[in-house]
């Protein structure tokens, strides 16, 4: 067995809101994940999933602790360089898939791509045709986004959030939107992702079928990993 390469480490992460009175919403959250592993974070409304995966994803820096990222320590870092940081190695899928409906499916996928500005226009599409497939997306491509049912937005967005090639991929509640059916669709799309491509995900969800598929769970419960 080769030795676990860690992605993501929370160290001691504490988080305060002042609404208008000082409330602790996290509190000496620790944990790892390891290159290859699939996990879910679960926890009741209000136990800070969303406050954490805010803070994870380097989208919020108000926080006192420490975050590392592919080994190397991001707390404190100027904000253009954690902007090219998360372009280059998260991927993201929300509840909802904001894609934009005036693009046609193919350049939702490629304009992260774009942003990133690593591979040409042409390379883009290639690789945004290749990850469509993956999702049995690929004969949708040209269509508008608007012209899609919920499930196949959702899965052209895990396509988008895989275009540059991410360390990990981050979602919240990525099927808390979706009805059963296409919930359980994108699921699966997220277990082959986990199986086939070794790809790290870190996931929080209420569903429970959900994370009792992932490699791990996390459970949070009034700020803190239990
Ligand atoms: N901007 C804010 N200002 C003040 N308090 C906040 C803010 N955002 C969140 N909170 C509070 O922080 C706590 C954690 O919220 P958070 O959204 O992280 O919970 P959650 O576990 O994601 O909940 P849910 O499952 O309902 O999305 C809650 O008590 C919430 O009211």
């Amino acid at each position: 067995m080769t030795n676990p390469k860690p992605v993501l480490e929370a160290r001691n992460i504490d988080k305060y809101f002042y609404n208008p009175k000082k409330v602790q919403v996290l509190k000496k959250v620790n944990f790892v994940i390891n290159r290859g592993e699939f996990v879910s974070v679960v926890g009741k409304s209000g136990c800070g999933k969303s406050t954490l995966l805010y803070i994870l994803s380097t989208m919020d820096t108000d926080y006192d602790g420490e975050l590392l990222i592919d080994e190397e320590s991001i707390s404190g870092k100027p904000q253009n360089q954690l902007a090219r940081l998360r372009n280059e190695k998260i991927g993201f899928v929300f509840q909802f898939h904001y894609l934009l409906n005036e693009f046609s499916v193919l350049e939702n996928v490629l304009i992260p791509g774009l942003k990133l500005g690593k591979y040409s226009r042409e390379e883009l599409e290639h690789r945004a045709m290749e990850k469509l497939k993956i999702f049995e997306m690929e004969d949708h491509a040209l269509k508008k986004a608007n012209q899609l049912s919920g499930g196949q937005k959702q899965r052209v967005a895990v396509a988008r959030a895989l275009i540059n090639d991410p360390l990990i991929i981050m979602g919240d509640e990525p099927t808390g939107n979706l009805d059963k059916k296409n919930s359980d669709i994108v699921f699966e799309e997220f277990k082959k992702l986990a199986k086939e491509f070794g790809q790290t995900m870190l996931i929080v969800t209420h569903d429970p079928e959900f994370a009792e598929g992932t490699d791990r769970t996390i459970e949070m419960e009034d700020g803190r990993v239990i």
